[in-house]
């Protein structure tokens, strides 16, 4: 991992159908990340949120992608944030916001490199405008990334030279049945919540990092709707049949010491639907385990 540590702010909900989701880097933030952060004698830096419309009056558009000019405008200000911080040598830690963020920090995060992905999530984010059943972005985020369907002619969307062979889903257990079909069919690695009943998660994330590693390093993109929802009850699409607490700290403290981590992600946190920022504390407690702490 490279220092410093920087702080991007990505205040969001233009992806999700459940709003509130865009107070997620204020209660990232309130949950004392830079504190944390700091304990483990890391200095990082804050570099405030993006600016994001706030418009009460809100026109979705078209309705298989809402609100696509607006993910846009975020994702290629955000891919640029990204792109800088890794290009001064720092490490991006982008706050969301809801998923539909990971188009642009992967957009910067494969600008000029060669990068893996860690994808932790109870969903695929492999949907596309045709077979999206709800018409939100977050559900077609790693889709957009690899430049599915029509992402592959919007050039802000499709990271460039992101290779599906090095990209890994951990923990899913959540998929539409156009989107199961289209990952049966890539070279995505999808290793399911029955991949972790069986092997358990420290051999299927050892598996997982494998697949992601070989050239730069790693986007670690942590959706925090991967965990058991009494765990992590404030996010917008909650899933029974997550991973415990224990076990999502075993998976990036593996992700810690396995893989060289370049850039981090922690998206979904909704405050709103929250009980006392819990799913907050837990974002930031994930985040130190990706970034090296240990219990001893
Ligand atoms: N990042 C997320 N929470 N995604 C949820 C996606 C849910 C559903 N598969 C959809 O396409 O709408
Ligand atoms: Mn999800
Ligand atoms: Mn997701």
């Amino acid at each position: 991992m490279n220092e410093p540590v920087r702080i991007l702010g990505v205040p969001t909900d233009y992806g999700a159908s459940r709003r509130g989701v865009d107070m997620g880097p204020s209660a990232i933030r309130y949950a004392e990340l830079g504190a944390a952060l700091r304990a483990m004698g890391l200095e990082p830096t804050d570099a405030g949120d993006l600016s994001v419309p706030r418009a009460e009056g809100r026109d979705p558009g078209r309705a298989d992608a809402k609100y696509l000019p607006v993910v846009e405008s975020v994702c290629t200000r955000l891919a640029d944030r990204v792109r800088e911080t890794l290009s001064a040598g720092g490490t991006p830690l982008v706050l969301g916001g809801d998923h539909s963020i990971a188009i642009g920090s992967l957009a910067g995060a494969t600008h000029d490199a060669d990068v893996g992905v860690l994808w932790f999530d109870a969903h695929g984010d492999f949907n596309t405008p045709t077979t999206t059943p709800s018409g939100n972005v977050h559900g077609m985020a790693l889709a957009a990334a690899l430049g599915r369907g029509e992402f592959g002619e919007l050039d802000w969307a499709r990271a460039p030279g992101l290779d599906p062979s090095r990209v890994a889903l951990v923990g899913v257990r959540d998929l539409d049945a156009g989107e199961q079909a289209a990952l049966r069919g890539s070279d995505v690695h999808a290793y399911t919540m029955s991949d972790i009943d069986d092997r358990g998660v420290t051999a299927v994330v050892a598996d997982a990092v494998d697949a992601a590693s070989g050239g730069d390093g790693v986007h670690v993109s942590l959706d925090l709707d991967w965990l058991e929802p009494t765990e992590a009850p404030g996010v917008g699409t909650p899933v029974r049949g997550g991973v415990t607490y224990r076990e999502a700290h075993a998976a990036l403290e593996r992700v810690a010491t396995d893989a060289t981590v370049r850039s981090l992600e922690l998206v979904e946190v909704n405050p709103i639907l929250d009980d006392h920022n819990a799913t907050g504390e837990l974002a930031v407690e994930l985040a130190a385990s990706a970034l090296g702490k240990r219990i001893l």
